[in-house]
């Protein structure tokens, strides 16, 4: 028996690259709403109730929508919004947290992680989990992000040449200074810590690809751990988990020229974490596909748990 899917969203970022994913499996019938039909309620509803599995890749207000046209028990439904990641009726898709796999494995409504909060979230957790890092500590962190994470009409800004030139597109700009980031409350929520972090992202002008820095200072740690202290926590943590790697202590062989590459793990599922360090300074850095691990790759990978799959089907090249 085919697993039948449906991916409510079909023609945006995210669902079009879970398609792609999805054509690669012998277990999924995927089905396909009429594109003139893909906004209308009733036609979706039909779709929705006839699914084992639903991807939402819709903005907040639409998923939310999918949802009330939900009149089943049997429709499990997979959200990449922020809508319900801080909901308690959700699990949170993050099955490298330690007990997660579990949980993600037989519950109906998992919410995808917000990309920036993904990387945030995997290098602080562990390392409140290990006693490294007290959980009230005033956590600052920046994320370098390329543009695809704002959706189609934020593609369109910067691929359009006349809007970019318009808007002087291709210089970086930080955004959501007024520690408004509608990640925030999910990286509060599931890192273990006390207090909101003070979060600055960056968008650039270049695709796909994020990086998120989080520098510790030794001297306010317990027992001044070192650079070498977290990067062993972070190894013990991810030790047999598939899509997160902890890189070889102070990377310099990773580097090009000492500058780092935020592209390296384009179209995988991959995310991998560095730490450098030098003198009680940490800086540990985590790098992925924001379309991968933090959108599309990550909705397949928590579809395969769910399901009972291999947990990187069609995400292995
Ligand atoms: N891009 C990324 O890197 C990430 C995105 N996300 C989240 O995933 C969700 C989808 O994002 P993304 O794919 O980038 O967004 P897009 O804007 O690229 O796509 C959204 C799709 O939803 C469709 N849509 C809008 N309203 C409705 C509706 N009422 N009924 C049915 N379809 C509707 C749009 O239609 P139309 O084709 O007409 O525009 C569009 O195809 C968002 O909530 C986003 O925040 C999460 C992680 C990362
Ligand atoms: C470049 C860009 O604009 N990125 C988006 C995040 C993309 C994402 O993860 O959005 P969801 O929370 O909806 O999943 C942003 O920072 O708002």
């Amino acid at each position: 028996m085919k697993y039948k899917v449906f991916v409510d969203g079909q023609e945006g970022t995210t669902g079009l690259k879970i398609f792609e994913y999805l054509a690669k499996l012998s277990d999924i019938e995927v089905l396909r709403i009429d594109s003139d039909k893909r906004k209308n309620p009733e036609e979706r509803s039909k779709f929705l109730n006839g699914a084992d599995i639903v991807f939402l890749c819709l903005p907040d207000s639409a998923a939310k929508e999918s949802i009330e046209l939900v009149k089943n028990d049997k429709t499990r439904i997979i959200n990449t919004s922020t809508a319900f990641r801080t909901d308690k009726n959700w699990a949170y898709g993050l099955p490298e947290l330690k007990n997660q796999r579990e949980v993600i494995q037989t519950a109906s409504r998992v919410s995808v992680p917000g990309c920036h909060a993904t990387g945030f979230i995997l290098t602080i957790r562990p390392l409140i989990e290990a006693g490294i890092l007290p959980e009230d500590y005033p956590v600052t962190c920046y994320s370098l992000t390329g543009y695809s994470g704002a959706g189609k009409s934020g593609i369109e800004e910067y691929e359009n040449s006349v809007l970019a030139a318009e808007r002087k597109l291709h210089v970086p700009r930080h955004y959501a200074l007024q520690h408004n980031h509608k990640h925030i409350p999910e990286m509060l929520m599931y890192s273990g810590l006390l207090y909101e972090p003070l979060f600055t992202p960056i968008k650039a002008n270049y695709a796909q690809g994020l990086a998120m820095s989080v520098p510790l200072i030794s001297r306010i740690l317990p027992k001044n751990a070192s650079a070498k202290d977290v990067h062993e926590a972070l190894s013990a943590y991810f030790e047999s988990e598939r899509f997160v790697h902890v890189m070889p202590y102070d990377s310099e062989a990773y580097l090009d020229e000492g500058q780092f590459m935020i592209s390296e793990c384009n179209h995988t599922n991959r995310l991998e974490i560095f730490v450098f360090g030098q003198e009680g300074k940490v800086n540990i850095i985590s790098r992925y596909d924001n379309l991968g691990k933090g959108a599309s790759g990550a909705a397949v990978q928590n579809m395969n748990i769910m399901l009972g799959l291999d947990e990187g089907n069609s995400l292995v090249n």
